[in-house]
């Protein structure tokens, strides 16, 4: 059967309308299956079937799925010196921030209030505010209603891995395939200077003693999901001058026992957050510091590039956080799962990732044969579907792909403050968006007026509406020729 004809707005605007799902669903695809596009030819088809619709495992899919947090977990058996749970902000985006704490019954209202308004959902994950296998009867319970309900979507956790061992046989049984443990160390003498306190076996240790308890406890519950085919990522937090340097024998550990992705994120370090790091100047490193160091890991363990560092308890795809609209409040006491919306879309997305992803690979291809020898920093304004499709004011971040004789790679995203608010923008706001973007040499956007472009030429980034709607290899590949003096890559704008 044909797939339904698909509009790029209905595609791109990541609210689809009830009237472009019901055209969808009456083209009759509607199993997940069909959400599936192309495998790339070194993966294995059964990773691929576990990831392909994973925002997070997938840095294609994330253009497109999302992912939700229930935070029904707020127990830790470990104090890390840059987390502080008590902190909570609506307006605050980072791990560990919650609005609020939720049973496990509240927890699958809350599932499937989302899943019936928000079509791209495929993943649902427990990322604390705590532990998600320290809290495990909650974690356990939370997952077991889930499943009842909505038995396709994907089930995650998130952990410092001190508990993990204990419950990988249970974690299999309810066939959740994706776990994440956060590894910041693999000599505990640099654990002593991340890790105050460790509780384990009913104790609390400190010191080095906590930190060898930890590593090995790490690295004995990756081997065991790896021995089951369960695909982990590892969390680091890069810490400048504490791990930043051992986070390169991290990733050689971390792949010699068979984790699937490496996602180095930043540390996120303020006095006002009341953490230890944060009181006593410990910084985060820069999005530049960031890129060096991932760029040395090239070539170990996989890296995720595209981690948001999302609230315990967001919601959306990575990037739009829409927890706000789905707080206990405004949720009904009866609720029943509605199928309709994510089935719809499943089926619309499949065809437009068939479409994308051809555009892209010839895109890349065309750049690989310039041999120009150039390399492209661009930031691109999307609001998903894998296209250049929102504008420059409206902005909270923005997404960085690199453009080299190696082909176009996403490389990360630069948070922002939302420039234009209502029709008219900041100063202020302007000069934060500009500074954010430091080292890119080409902005891409549906739309900017011409003053923010002519300051950003005043501090050297080139702005271009020019590829509006477009696939963004697709522009890339475009402005790459044209810099490239290349005609046939030109062709392609
Ligand atoms: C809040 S934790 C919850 C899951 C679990 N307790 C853990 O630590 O993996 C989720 C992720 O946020 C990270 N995180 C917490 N605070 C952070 C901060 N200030 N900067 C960067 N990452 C942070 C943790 O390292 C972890 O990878
Ligand atoms: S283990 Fe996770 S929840 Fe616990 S203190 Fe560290 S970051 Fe926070
Ligand atoms: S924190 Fe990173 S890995 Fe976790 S849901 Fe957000 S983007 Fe995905």
């Amino acid at each position: 059967m044909s797939a339904p004809v698909i509009s790029v707005e209905s595609l791109t605007d990541t609210r689809l309308s009830d009237q472009s799902l019901a055209s969808a669903n009456s083209g009759g695809c509607a199993s997940t299956s069909c959400g599936s596009s192309r495998r790339p030819d070194d993966l294995d088809p059964a990773v691929w079937d576990k990831i392909k619709d994973h925002p997070c495992f997938s840095e294609e899919a994330h253009h497109y799925f999302a992912r939700m947090h229930v935070a029904v977990a707020p127990a830790c058996n470990v104090q890390c010196n840059y987390c502080n749970r008590k902190y909570d902000c609506a307006n605050e985006s980072r791990p560990g921030v919650v609005s609020e704490k939720l049973t496990p019954d509240q927890a699958v209202r809350k599932v499937i209030a989302v899943a019936n308004e928000v079509p791209q959902l495929s993943v649902l994950g427990i990322a604390g505010p705590g532990d998600a296998c320290y809290d495990w009867e909650k974690t356990k319970a939370t997952f077991e209603r889930v499943v009842r309900e909505i038995p396709d979507v994907k089930l995650c956790v998130s952990t410092n891995g001190l508990a993990l061992p204990d419950h990988v046989a249970e974690l299999a049984g309810m066939n959740v395939d994706h776990v994440t443990i956060t590894i910041n160390m693999v000599d505990p003498e640099v654990g002593t200077k991340i890790y105050p306190w460790i509780f384990y076996n009913r104790r609390r240790y400190v010191g080095i003693e906590a930190a060898r308890i930890l590593h090995e406890r790490q690295m004995l519950g990756l081997e065991m999901l790896s021995a089951r085919g369960i695909l982990t990522k590892i969390n680091s937090v890069m810490i400048p001058g504490v791990n930043d340097q051992h986070l390169i024998e991290v990733n050689k550990w971390v792949k010699q026992r068979g984790a699937f992705l490496h996602n180095v994120m930043p540390l996120i370090s303020d006095p006002a957050h009341g953490t230890y790091y944060g009181l006593t100047g410990q910084r985060g490193p820069n999005a530049i510091e960031m890129k060096a160091l991932q760029d040395r890991l090239q070539g170990g363990a996989k890296l995720m590039r595209h981690c948001r560092q999302c609230r315990a308890d967001a919601v959306g795809l990575l990037g739009e956080d829409r927890g706000q609209e789905f707080t206990l409040d405004q949720i009904p006491g009866e609720l029943t799962y509605d199928a309709s919306k994510r089935e719809a879309y499943r089926a619309l997305v499949a065809e437009d990732r068939r479409d994308h992803l051809a555009a892209r690979s010839e895109a890349i291809g065309m750049v690989k044969t310039a041999s120009s020898g150039k390399s492209l920093l661009v930031a691109v304004a999307t609001k998903g579907g894998g296209r250049v499709n929102e504008h420059f004011g409206h902005a909270k971040e923005f997404q960085v792909y690199e453009a080299s004789p190696m082909g176009i790679s996403f490389v990360g995203h630069r948070k922002v403050e939302q420039y234009c608010l209502g029709g008219w923008g900041e100063n202020a706001t302007l000069e934060g968006v500009i500074a954010a973007l430091e080292g890119i040499d080409i902005v891409l956007c549906a739309k900017i007026g011409n003053c923010p472009k002519d300051q950003l030429a005043d501090a050297g980034i080139r702005a271009t509406d020019a590829y509006g709607y477009d696939y963004i290899e697709t522009a890339i590949g475009a402005i790459y020729a044209a810099e490239s003096g290349v005609p046939a890559l030109a062709a392609i704008a």
